[in-house]
């Protein structure tokens, strides 16, 4: 049974999923401190949270168990990424599920402040009728600077073109033809300064965008801007927007995040009559929240099943595509690693994969997670997809990747090759149309096996009577040889032969294997 660790409010309808699973218990828990959470976070498989739980490498540390921390959101500024990495745990997001809630409210955002809403209602609650002081200015013919063209951006630009504004975007990443189709003009950082009416940023909080509206910007602005910021507190320099205020530069701002969240109460937007606020609302709708939600859970149950998963925001996305054509293959690396791994004690120095045929042009990144994690798993503790790669280079492993045509006897072939301390060991399979994963070369020999059970490895020399000596010793030692295969390059020479049995094959009987005088090497394989 997995249990899963529900914080921050996530909503009840999207994590039904969880609750509706039999394999999962889902406890919720509001507003625990770090030390509340490390408490109890080593019962815990799954930890799921919003923007508000801290996730860091102290309570991982904690949690043996976690396999995955969901986060109901975009942002993941909030879980210490490094830490999850390098402990094998992945984190997800839940990208798309706010995005137009956050788009509609820098929209909101964007018409109060063109109008002072909030400041002519309080004025009005208060039984003041005010009608002089709050004359606003129009959207229509405006020009709308945007930062970060991504998801929200992009919304925000189609809203803003139906609302008769020009839009200039700055997205490093947006290309010319993109922009083009939107409708929205490309500029700097610096050309939306001296030309906006109105600038709103929806990047993330990168060193890059850290400031990236700062002092000499709000010099280059034009007297009456207005900005909005509904993405990360940070990306404006938060002084630098007051002072601009102050100097009649900025005719107004909307907020919905902070430097610091929740800001101080002597923060210096609070009490500023030009300055909207709102507390990290963004994503705060009914709809949002069960999006983002149903999104996580969908994908934490993936990943406590061990099912392929998208959305890791510490592993590379994996296009639909290249994971359709890669996932019938993740079991087939899998035992390759495993087998492989198994054949080697001491330390590993290379490891060497082969994609051919069908696999040569697709991106074979994460096939080779699971070829590793197989590798590494026979030496180390706790090694999984997430932390295979980051574990081989902490250990000095070198991975070599290589790609070649079809062989002529397979259209798809993935061949390992570990070189160790002098030692280099061969394993390569492939998957045959209705037989499934098998080993097709073991070193230089050709073999075919199915790669599944207790299998022994045994190196000889090929004379005759090997295999009556083998098959007598085991059979008098009650293990049933299911299957075998001999692989040999020459007769006479030296040898594989590979043996599925039944059971494992008690040590004892292993040390009376290896003094066989025709045996040079023996290996029990485990592949389950
Ligand atoms: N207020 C909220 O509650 C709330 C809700 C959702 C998202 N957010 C925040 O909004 C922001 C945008 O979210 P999104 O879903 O649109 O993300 P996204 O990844 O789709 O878009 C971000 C865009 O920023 C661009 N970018 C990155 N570095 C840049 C740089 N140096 N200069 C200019 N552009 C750069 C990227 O190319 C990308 O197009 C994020 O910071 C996210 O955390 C806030
Ligand atoms: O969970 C929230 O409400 C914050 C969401 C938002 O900041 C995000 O990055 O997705």
């Amino acid at each position: 049974m997995y249990k899963v660790l529900v914080m921050d409010g996530i909503s009840d309808l999207g994590i039904q999923l969880l609750n509706d699973a039999a394999d999962v218990t889902v406890d919720k828990k509001i507003g625990l401190s770090e030390s509340e959470l490390i408490e109890i976070i080593a019962d815990y498989d799954a930890l799921m949270v919003r923007s508000q739980t801290k996730v860091t490498d102290n309570i991982m540390a904690a949690a043996p168990k976690l396999k995955v921390v969901g986060r109901a959101g975009v942002g993941v500024d909030n879980i210490d990424l490094q830490a999850a990495t390098s402990r094998g745990i992945v984190v997800i997001n839940a990208p798309d599920g706010n995005t137009i809630a956050t788009c509609e409210l820098t929209f909101a955002m964007m018409m109060s402040v063109a109008r002072s809403i909030p400041q002519a209602y309080r004025k009005t609650v208060s039984g003041e009728w005010d009608r002089k002081t709050f004359v606003g200015v129009e959207l229509r013919n405006k020009t709308l600077g945007i930062l970060g063209m991504g998801r929200i951006g992009s919304e925000v630009a189609k809203r803003a073109k139906v609302f008769g504004m020009n839009v200039i975007g700055y997205d490093p990443f947006l290309t010319e033809e993109r922009a083009e189709q939107m409708g929205v003009k490309l500029g700097s950082v610096n050309e939306i300064a001296a030309q906006a009416d109105f600038i709103t940023v929806h990047t993330p909080l990168t060193p890059e965008t850290r400031h990236i509206i700062a002092r000499p910007q709000f010099e280059l602005m034009r007297k009456g801007v207005r900005i909005i910021n509904c993405a990360r507190g940070g990306i404006i320099d938060e002084a630098a927007l007051v002072e601009a205020i102050d100097a009649g530069i900025v005719a107004g701002a909307a907020f919905d995040v902070y430097e610091q969240e929740p800001p101080q109460a002597d923060h210096p937007f609070l009490n500023n009559p030009k300055i909207i606020v709102t507390p990290h609302l963004g994503a705060s709708t009914v709809e949002a929240q069960e999006n983002v939600a149903i999104d996580v859970s969908e994908e934490v149950l993936h990943i406590l099943r061990d099912e392929p998963f998208k959305n890791a925001v510490n592993m590379s996305p994996v296009p639909p595509a290249v994971l359709s054509k890669l996932q019938p293959y993740f079991n087939l690396g899998d035992k390759l690693g495993k087998f492989i791994g198994q054949t080697t004690e001491v330390a590993i120095r290379e490891i060497v994969v082969n994609y051919s045929g069908d696999l040569a042009d697709v991106d074979t990144a994460p096939l080779t997670r699971y070829i590793v994690r197989g590798i590494l798993a026979n030496q180390l503790e706790g090694v999984n997809i997430v932390n295979a790669m980051h574990l081989a280079k902490t250990r000095d492993v070198n991975i070599v990747i290589q790609k070649s045509a079809a062989t002529q006897t397979f259209t798809n072939l993935v061949s390992v090759t570990l070189k160790a301390k002098n030692e280099v060991r061969v394993v390569a399979g492939t998957l045959l149309a209705g037989y499934g994963e098998r080993i097709v070369q073991i070193d230089q020999y050709p073999v075919d096996i199915a790669p599944s059970g207790n299998l022994l490895l045994i190196s000889h020399n090929d004379k005759p009577g090997i295999i009556g000596k083998v098959g007598t010793l085991l059979g008098n030692n009650d293990v049933n040889i299911a299957t075998m295969q001999v692989g040999r390059k020459v007769v006479g020479g030296s040898a594989i032969m590979v043996l599925s049995t039944d059971k494992k094959t008690p040590k004892e009987v292993l040390q009376q294997l290896i003094q066989l005088p025709e045996l040079t090497h023996v290996n029990e394989l485990t592949l389950d």
